[in-house]
């Protein structure tokens, strides 16, 4: 009886504090549990992975397709980036030719139009020949409470992400049978594309779009050469996505701390798995949809995963709470 009387208040005394500490700890993941998890900035494929291919990046000039670019031309591809702004693609071509002495190619192309995308594979057939791989990674995207949106900001979003990644796969799709010429599609979505997310509900819907059509193409396609694979990054610093997802620079702290590899993702990261699977050594690899997130889309979604919080003394007090219920 004195003994169980004590264990309540010793329970009792661990639960009101467990209950404090629980409201008073925000921080799940400290920054320094990144030490474990350095990311490998090298590049991961032989040289000469992408000899004698041509490489197609939508928006290749900024971001992660900046960084595929370069990965996929250090590996020896012919690379053709395209999207609006021609002096941005410019500058990346030339400086991505210098460090890797194989020439990439700009053209200009609004994805949103079907017809200026069929022009851009006019001029991606004149300059390299129809490509081995193709990476839709053009996008557009900007926080915004659902309420505040009109029907054309929901239109750019969805003509940019959704349409503009179908324009470019059926152009090329279709040249490309019927020149009976195989090639690697890789379609570029975010972990939301699966959950879906507030505040970007145009975004989550397309890019739910995207991995759809990209599942079904790969299911209808692969008689005629084609793989199709999609990446779901999570966050990865740009200046692209940044400033339109954390303006003010105030959620990227939150967003470290439930990452449990305790970072963000790096640009030559998500280059070096989307060249692993543009290359032949993912030729038995289409349909696959894979989550490259450190981690967060998990961290997130799990019922129990805040107590990850509780320490080895309170998980003491804890256990004893439970176990005292034994034959109640
Ligand atoms: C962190 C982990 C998960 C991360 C996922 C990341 C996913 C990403 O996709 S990041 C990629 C971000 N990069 C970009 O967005 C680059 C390209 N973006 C743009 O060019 C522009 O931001 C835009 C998408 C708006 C398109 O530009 P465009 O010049 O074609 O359009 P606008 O005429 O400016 O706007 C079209 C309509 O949208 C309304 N609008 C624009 N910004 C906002 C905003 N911040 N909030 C609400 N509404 C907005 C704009 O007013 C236009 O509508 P309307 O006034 O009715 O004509
Ligand atoms: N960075 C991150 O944390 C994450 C990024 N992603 C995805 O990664 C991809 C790259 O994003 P990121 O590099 O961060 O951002 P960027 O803003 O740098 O890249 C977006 C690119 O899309 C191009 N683009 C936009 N609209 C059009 C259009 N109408 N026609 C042709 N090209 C267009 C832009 O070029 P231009 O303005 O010259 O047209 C730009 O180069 C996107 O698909 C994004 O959704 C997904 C999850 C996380």
């Amino acid at each position: 009886m004195a003994t169980s009387g004590l264990l309540r208040r010793s329970v009792f005394r661990g639960f009101s504090s467990l209950k404090t500490w629980f409201r008073c700890s925000a921080v799940q993941f400290s920054s320094a549990q990144s030490g474990f998890f350095p990311p490998a900035e090298g590049i991961m494929l032989p040289v000469g992975a992408f000899h004698n291919r041509v490489a197609f990046i939508t928006g290749g000039g900024t971001g992660l397709g900046r960084a595929m670019t370069a990965t996929l031309s250090q590996l020896g591809a012919q690379c053709v980036i395209a999207s609006r702004k021609l002096d941005v693609l410019q500058q990346t071509a030339e400086e991505i030719s210098s460090q890797t002495g194989n020439k990439v190619h700009v053209v200009q192309c609004d994805v949103r139009d079907p017809q200026a995308v069929s022009r851009c594979v006019d001029q991606l057939e004149s300059l390299t020949g129809l490509p081995d791989v193709i990476i839709n990674n053009a996008a557009g995207n900007f926080v915004c409470p659902s309420e505040r949106l009109s029907p054309n900001a929901w239109k750019s979003i969805t003509d940019i992400v959704l349409n503009g990644t179908a324009f470019v796969t059926l152009e090329l799709g279709k040249r490309l049978i019927q020149s009976q010429k195989g090639a690697s599609f890789l379609a570029i979505t975010t972990i939301y594309a699966e959950s879906g997310s507030g505040f970007v509900a145009p975004s989550a819907s397309a890019k739910a779009g995207v991995e759809a059509l990209y599942k079904s193409l790969a299911a209808e396609w692969g008689r005629y050469g084609h793989r199709f694979n999609i990446i779901q990054p999570g966050p990865i610093r740009t200046k692209g996505a940044f400033s339109r997802l954390d303006p003010t620079g105030s959620f990227e702290k939150a967003m470290i701390d439930r990452i449990p590899v305790g970072r963000l993702g790096k640009p030559v990261e998500i280059a070096n798995l989307a060249a692993y699977l543009s290359s032949d050594f993912a030729s038995w690899m289409s349909g696959a949809i894979i989550r490259f997130d450190g981690g967060e889309y998990v961290s997130m979604a799990g019922e129990f995963n805040d107590l990850r919080r509780v320490t080895p003394e309170q998980w003491k007090v804890m256990e004893a709470m439970i176990r005292s219920t034994k034959g109640s």
